[in-house]
């Protein structure tokens, strides 16, 4: 957690004048762009991924699957948004890959990169390097890789791809990321003995997106055995097979609805969110039971999601081990309560793409907050906040989070929002515009309800 202040510029979080009011359409999914990406290079024929994301991390991905040999066309989907056409080739090396700071490139693809016939060089952003990947590189080379990481167990790193994988039977302790299941599931197939993983840790967090990662391969025509197909405990099994090119429109991302959806909760309006897939594996779709604990309201239709605010926002005592994605939206809406909050499960949020724990406790009472870490999370009393920097260590969460409390805190300036870039690079021009397009379309805030923040923030 390193403060960049000074390099970068800050954003003045509008302040929401009433009630929100919006229909917010919130980009592709990029848990399912990253994962569709992985799975159509290893497929044995040509797919589609239409309605990705376009951002940061997916586009880290898309690259680095091309510098593998990967052929990937951006195209114009017919019914709007982006098509990708996924044209899979031999994986070849030599090849550099730059995972920024993509937890999902930096995991996922060192077992592509064991299947090229060469070098593949794996760098990153400097958070990238303290990021946990020994899960995967341990495994690796247990399943037959050969790795150069000069000792370290993270990267920067040179994965040294022989043209196959032996594969077969491994442990792996993935407490500290689900991604090292995902992971190794994801390229699990094209192993020649496919894949027995066996987790070992005590708590394995994200489990939601353990079971899209399950699914996605399923679809794709891969055989996947779980421990909840009455297998044994903490065992996923892959079989070696070929995988299908598939056609496949990828859902909103739902944990990047969160900010938008808590607009309502905090400003007791109503946003609806097109689109909400009714079945999903998204962690996001948490965030229904989530916010009407925290006194909002859900309806899901054929319109889509649409949660109403109910003028009062309630204290939540909750365990977010599989939903941590959530956490900083949520613990930003928590400060602006009207009681005491206990968010709890989300010790590896220290490694994502900062400390969350530490950056969320230090920024919010840094705006006259009252938080506090615990063991495996945060305890967050409300208290009347004011204005100031609210710094966002190049994580995009924290950037959002902060937008979260600007709506009813005056003065509250987010240093370098532009690393929402990450998973959502319009998010500043969506947010104004969720507060008021300026051709009023669909857009706008209404008299706010009266409550406890709408009266007592923003004085400090
Ligand atoms: O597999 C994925 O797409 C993700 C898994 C989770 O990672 P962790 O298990 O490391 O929390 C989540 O937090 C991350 O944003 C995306
Ligand atoms: C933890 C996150 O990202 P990553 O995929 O880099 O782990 C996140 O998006 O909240």
């Amino acid at each position: 957690m390193t403060d960049s202040t000074a390099q970068s510029d800050v954003w003045p979080a509008p302040v929401a004048t009433g009630a929100v009011e919006a229909v917010v359409r919130v980009p592709g999914s990029k848990s399912v762009t990253n994962r569709a990406l992985v799975l159509a290079a290893h497929s044995t024929e040509p797919g589609w991924v239409r309605r990705p994301l376009r951002s940061r991390d997916t586009v880290l991905m898309a690259d680095a699957l091309r510098a593998m040999g990967v052929q990937i066309d951006e195209m114009v989907n017919p019914d709007g948004g982006e098509a990708w056409r996924i044209i899979p080739a031999g994986l070849h090396g030599p090849a550099r890959v730059d995972v920024g700071n993509a937890g999902t490139v930096m995991r996922f693809l060192p077992p592509v990169a064991a299947l090229t016939d060469g070098p593949v060089r794996f760098e990153g952003d400097a958070r990238a390097y303290e990021r946990p990947l020994h899960g995967v590189i341990d495994a690796l080379r247990v399943l037959g890789a050969r790795i150069d990481d000069e000792g370290r167990g993270s990267l920067p790193m040179t994965v040294h791809g022989a043209g196959s994988l032996t594969g077969g039977a491994v442990d792996v302790d993935a407490s500290a990321s689900s991604q090292f299941v995902s992971a190794l599931l994801l390229s699990g197939p094209r192993f020649n003995k496919g894949l027995e993983l066996r987790h070992t840790g005590r708590t394995l967090p994200s489990q939601p997106h353990i079971r899209m990662t399950v699914d996605m391969l399923r679809t794709a025509g891969a055989k996947v055995d779980t421990p909840q197909d009455g297998g044994a405990r903490n065992v996923w099994r892959v079989a070696p097979s070929a995988l299908l090119g598939r056609d496949l429109t990828v859902e909103p991302d739902l944990s990047n609805a969160a900010p938008f959806l808590a607009a309502a909760l905090v400003t007791g309006g109503t946003v609806t969110v097109p689109d909400w897939p009714r079945r999903t594996t998204q962690a996001g779709d948490s965030l229904r039971e989530l916010f009407t604990r925290m006194g909002g309201s859900c309806d899901l239709t054929d319109r889509g999601l649409t949660l109403r605010g109910g003028g009062r926002v309630l204290g939540l005592t909750a365990d977010l081990h599989d939903v941590g994605e959530l956490a900083p939206v949520i613990a930003a809406v928590a400060a602006l309560a009207d009681g005491e909050s206990e968010l709890s499960g989300i010790a590896h949020l220290r490694m994502h793409e900062t400390d969350r724990l530490a950056a969320l406790a230090k920024e919010i009472n840094g705006l006259g907050g009252d938080v506090t870490e615990t063991e495996d999370g945060l305890r967050i009393r409300p208290r009347p906040l004011h204005g100031g920097v609210f710094h966002t260590y190049e994580d995009h969460r924290l950037a959002t989070a902060a937008a979260v409390l600007g709506l009813v805190v005056d003065g509250v300036a987010v240093e370098n929002v532009g690393t929402t870039a990450k998973t959502l690079p319009d998010f500043p021009e969506m947010w104004t515009a969720m507060l008021g397009a300026p051709d009023g379309a669909a857009a706008g805030t209404r008299p706010r309800p009266p409550s406890r923040q709408s009266q007592g923030q923003g004085q400090g």
